[in-house]
């Protein structure tokens, strides 16, 4: 919804299996155990800028992943954006560019 208010292109970031037909993934570690994300390997055009977006940071993990995948895509992540983000984690750390979030809790 974001993306077509923008009048930008959408590419999902899915838990492994969920996404048709080539894909490029990438394993990374969650508060409690490990998990692998996927991006369909021609999601992104060479360069792209990106803005990662999901509903919730907490350690991070889960967004370097994604910012990770759009990287090994050939993609640029211009940022971060979250509905919430749970403050006290520190997961804006793990990211390699600006972090905006709507509402701030404790974790
Ligand atoms: O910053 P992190 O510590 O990585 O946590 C944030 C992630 O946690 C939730 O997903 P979850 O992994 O619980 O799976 P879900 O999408 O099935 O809810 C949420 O949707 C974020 O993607
Ligand atoms: N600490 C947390 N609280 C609520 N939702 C979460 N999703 C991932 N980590 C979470």
């Amino acid at each position: 919804m974001v993306a077509q208010k923008l009048n930008a292109g959408f590419a999902p970031v899915r838990k492994l299996g969920k996404l048709p037909g080539l894909t490029a993934q990438v394993s990374y570690a969650k508060e409690y155990g490990e998990d692998i994300f996927e991006m369909q390997s021609g999601a992104l055009k060479p360069g792209q800028t990106v803005v990662v977006l999901d509903d919730l940071i907490a350690t991070g993990g889960s967004a370097a992943a994604a910012g990770q995948l759009v990287q090994k895509l050939g993609g640029r992540v211009a940022e971060y954006v979250f509905m919430v983000e749970l403050d006290g984690l520190d997961g804006y750390k793990s990211l390699d560019g600006p972090v905006y979030s709507v509402f701030h809790f404790p974790a």
